[in-house]
């Protein structure tokens, strides 16, 4: 891992009191307020971890010097963008990058125009020999890559369009679109490509990754604390290594600025130490007894005192300002294993959540939408 060697080298020549230069002390900074993310993404195909199948058989495919177009789908922060930028690295070398890929996301428009403008000219660009010295570790292919990442909000009409445009210029230049949710591609657009699946991160992979950063940063964390990584995070590390980097910042234990500790703020940040605590307060967890609470409240009782016991708690719950979005998924949790619902009950409290969290996205009010969410629970829970 290079970070770890870069980090080893200025370690020891501050031990061999090597006196740094004002640039080296100007990098150093640069490092330091870079975000965790960038500082420790993938440089080379062979630093994504848990992906073992799909880097497997890009390998192989670069070493034929050959690439398809390519359709990475999967959760976020499973490494999809990351894995299509080491590759191009690896292909073009620092000397071609900028020349030979277009990378195009979220915040470029998404509509008809960007495909038959940007896109097209990018593609239909005929390609000019290598610069003098041009060093690769596989040859130089005689095709660009065009990266379309969040390639599922483009307009029906844009992915329809650029599907001619793949077509044509194919000899030239090659597509790799990125999104989480493959039913968002059309068919005849996802039938060009060949389809990489990218999984939620293992638990396993996700600790060594969040306890390898930790170390190198020098951040000390105990066990709980990455298992409360693991939990708040799904799967997506990019959230994972945001959540450590905040609680790093914010109990002092790294050497990133530190910044955003709020006064009153009940965590645990004499210590030093990044807690599960810190963790969960950083992540907007509830707290345990909070949902238990909203669950008594939404068991069965007469009908004027169910409303009355659930509004009295969605209340406390938006005073305190949790979000609906994580007040969702934590209830979800809950019901899900609690063993006093039927499953027949549990397939129609699944729709009402599914419900619920379609009208969030759209906008609708938290508390409205929460208190809707838990008296229709608690309706079905009585059997009505
Ligand atoms: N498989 C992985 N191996 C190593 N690092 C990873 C991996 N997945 C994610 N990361 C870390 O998370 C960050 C975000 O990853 P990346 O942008 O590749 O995710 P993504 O799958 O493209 O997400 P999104 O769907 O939200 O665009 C990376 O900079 C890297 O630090």
């Amino acid at each position: 891992m290079s970070n770890f060697f870069d980090l080893k080298a200025r370690k020891a020549a501050a031990a061999n009191g090597t006196a740094s230069t004002s640039t080296e002390k100007q990098t150093n900074e640069n490092a330091r307020a870079q975000p965790w993310v960038e500082k420790y993404r993938p440089k080379k195909l062979s630093d994504v971890t848990a992906q073992d199948h799909t880097i497997t058989v890009l390998e192989r495919t670069l070493q034929a010097s050959n690439l398809p177009h390519m359709l990475f789908y999967g959760p976020p922060g499973t490494g999809k963008t990351s894995t299509i930028l080491a590759l191009a690295k690896e292909l073009y070398g620092p000397e071609l990058m900028k020349s030979r890929v277009l990378e195009l996301n979220a915040s470029d428009e998404r509509g008809i125009s960007i495909v038959r403008e940007k896109v097209k000219d990018f593609a239909r660009t005929q390609l000019t020999n290598p610069p003098p010295g041009y060093k690769s570790r596989y040859p130089c292919p005689p095709f660009k890559i065009i990266i379309l990442d969040e390639a599922d909000s483009m307009t029906q009409d844009a992915q329809s369009a650029l599907r001619r445009t793949m077509e044509t210029y194919s000899k030239i230049t090659r597509f790799c679109l990125i999104c989480n949710y493959v039913t968002r591609i059309i068919d005849p657009l996802a039938s060009r490509c060949s389809k990489f699946r990218f999984k939620s991160l293992d638990q396993g992979n996700a600790r060594r990754r969040l306890e390898d950063i930790a170390k190198l940063e020098g951040v000390p964390i105990d066990d709980g604390a990455v298992d409360a990584l693991i939990k708040c995070s799904d799967g997506d590390l990019r959230k994972a290594i945001t959540f450590l980097q905040s609680a790093a910042r914010l109990v002092g234990a790294s050497a990133a600025t530190a910044g955003g500790r709020d006064e009153g703020d009940k965590m645990d940040v004499d210590k030093k130490t990044v807690t599960a605590k810190v963790v969960e307060d950083i992540a907007g967890v509830i707290p345990d007894d909070t949902i238990q609470k909203l669950v008594q409240a939404m068991r069965p009782r007469t009908a004027g005192e169910t409303y009355q016991a659930i509004a009295k708690v969605v209340e406390d719950m938006v005073a305190d300002g949790w979000s609906a979005g994580q007040t969702l998924s934590q209830l979800h949790q809950a019901i899900v294993y609690d063993e006093t619902i039927t499953d027949a009950q549990k397939n129609k409290i699944v729709l009402v959540f599914s419900e619920i969290d379609k009208r969030l996205v759209d906008g609708a009010d938290e508390h409205l939408s929460i208190l809707d969410l838990a008296l229709r629970v608690s309706g079905i829970m009585a059997g009505r």
